[in-house]
């Protein structure tokens, strides 16, 4: 045990066998690092190497001869979880197995499973047989013998376990899902996602790598990143939760198209966008919202949502002032709404920044995790050329709202009508009308089709195009803990240094 001048400082010091070379390890109490260096380097100024102990998964030792102990096996600690209280113990784990490249089994059992047996955590697997599985799984099983739920697969399962969880939920606090005023209750269990779908956006925005391993070890350390969810309700009826994107028109006609061609695995969004895109359908309609005035951000921003994040922490604070103050019970919302008509080529509600790897730095780069708001972004009706530039800034570094045709707005709740529902509702008894109406009032002599376009929601389809969204600020928690300040690619496989060490 070694005291550093100013007799504050308590450190643990030893020597470790790593391969062939020794190294002096010490263990410094107070800023909570196990920091490890060669005593005699090849060369000068070779680094030290450090890891936080709150990051290390398990301590396994060996005798000085390296051979193991009694029965030749590793030997755990008596105490495996004594790092940190907030590890969980015993997860539950649904896999689709046919998500994006249909890898989900595999990935599972190769990479993440031996993770969490050397971090000493049970789990219970369910490899989803049909759709909607893990969902209605979540509302019988016993939830409260684990203490998180992980995904395997992609957006779209991460959909239908955020369903499962936050409907049992609602369902046990005895909250009607379809009143689109009820506050909800918050779902304190967390979930895990490890990436094996075809867009894994809600991994790589709150990540900032869709890696298997990265996210399985945020899982066993016991991350939490809480996170914004939308509710989604046409006419007093429930429709959809969201956490990325909710998107009309471009986005929407894109998911529709690319559903007819999952056998193409995650390349149908390539062909189903370049055909969506060739077609250049714009939609009318009337969009109404409530601009997000409690939130200090704004979605021009230079700054990203980054770990530990002030804007989402104000939120956090401003959350827990307004429960203190009136509890569960709704309070009555008299902010302005703002009422917009037009034609668009794509309207996009987004929760978070919808970084993935096809665009990494996502639809509203500023967007954030956990401020009890979304980005609205309207693309209005332009030229080919105008829409692919734009399209384009999806892929790059520059400002994607620096366009005469884009607005965008940071709001906590929004409502939509197509104008073909709203000439319908206003004339059914008017037949005529309400056939005319099917058809471009721009070109009457091409008769081109101004159908509806379809929402997408987090990737999947909604059945009607006028909706209500509704923001609820932090009303889940996964097992992350947002995107890194300077995170790489290489910063974040960094993780595997601590696999190393083991
Ligand atoms: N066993 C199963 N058979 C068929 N469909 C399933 C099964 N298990 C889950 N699903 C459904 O498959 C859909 C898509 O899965 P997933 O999100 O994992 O992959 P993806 O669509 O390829 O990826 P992404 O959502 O990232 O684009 C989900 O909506 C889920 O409900
Ligand atoms: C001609 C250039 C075209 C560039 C197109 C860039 C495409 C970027 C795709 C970003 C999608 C991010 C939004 C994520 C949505 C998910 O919820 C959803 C389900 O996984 N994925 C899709 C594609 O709808
Ligand atoms: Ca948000």
């Amino acid at each position: 045990m070694e005291q550093l001048p100013g007799g504050r400082r308590l450190r643990l010091a030893s020597s470790l066998g790593l391969g062939q070379r020794c190294w002096e390890v010490t263990l410094d109490e107070e800023r909570g690092l196990l920091a490890w260096r060669d005593p005699r380097p090849p060369r000068r100024g070779a680094d030290n190497c450090f890891v936080p102990t709150s990051e290390i998964i398990a301590v396994e030792e060996t005798e000085q001869n390296k051979k193991q102990r009694s029965t030749g096996k590793w030997q755990k600690m008596a105490k495996p979880h004594a790092f940190t209280e907030c590890r969980p113990k015993q997860l539950l784990v649904y896999i689709n197995p046919y998500g994006g490249k249909r890898q989900g089994k595999r990935i599972y059992e190769q990479k993440v499973a031996p993770l969490f047996s050397l971090a000493s955590i049970s789990a219970d697997v369910v490899v989803t047989e049909h759709a909607n599985h893990a969902k209605d799984n979540l509302f019988e099983v016993n939830i409260s013998k684990y203490d998180g739920v992980v995904c395997v697969g992609g957006d779209g399962m991460f959909s239908e376990v955020m369903h499962g969880l936050i409907g049992r939920m609602q369902k046990d606090s005895g909250i009607d899902q379809n009143n689109p005023k009820a506050p909800l209750a918050q779902c304190n269990i967390r979930i895990g996602i490890i990436p094996a779908g075809s867009t894994d956006c809600v991994c790589y925005s709150t990540v900032g790598i869709s890696d298997p391993v990265t996210s399985a070890l945020h899982i066993i350390i016991g991350d939490c990143q809480p996170l914004d969810v939308s509710s989604v309700h046409h006419n007093n009826t429930f429709l959809k939760y969201a956490v990325s994107l909710l998107g009309y028109g471009f986005y929407g006609d894109v998911l529709k198209d690319s559903e007819k061609k999952r056998w193409m695995g995650p390349m149908r969004y390539d062909y189903s966008g370049f055909k969506t895109f060739l077609s250049h359908h714009y939609y009318e309609g009337t969009i109404s919202f409530q601009p997000a005035k409690h939130t200090l951000g704004s979605p021009r921003d230079k700054d990203s949502c980054r770990t530990g994040c002030c804007v989402c922490k104000e939120s956090e604070q401003q959350l827990a002032e307004q429960r203190k103050k009136c509890g569960f019970k709704h309070e009555e919302d008299e902010d302005e709404w703002k009422v917009i008509k037009g034609k668009f080529l794509a309207i996009n509600v987004v929760n978070m920044s919808c970084a993935c790897p096809r665009s990494p730095k996502g639809l509203s780069p500023a967007a954030h995790l956990a401020d009890g708001t979304a980005d609205l972004i309207l693309v209005r009706k332009c030229s080919r050329f105008d829409f692919l530039r734009y399209l384009v800034r999806h892929t790059n570094r520059d400002d994607q709202f620096d366009f005469s045709f884009v607005d965008v707005y940071r709001v906590k709740s929004f409502q939509f009508t197509s104008k073909l529902s709203e000439d319908n509702e206003s004339s059914v008894t008017d037949i005529g009308k309400k056939r005319f109406g099917q058809f471009c009032r721009d070109h009457p002599a091409c008769c081109c089709n101004i159908a509806n376009s379809t929402w997408n929601c987090d990737g999947e389809t909604l059945d009607s195009s006028a909706i209500e969204v509704r923001v609820h600020c932090q009303l889940m928690k996964l097992f992350a803990r947002g995107i890194e300040e300077n995170c790489t690619d290489e910063a974040a496989y960094s993780h595997s240094s601590i696999e190393q060490l083991l």
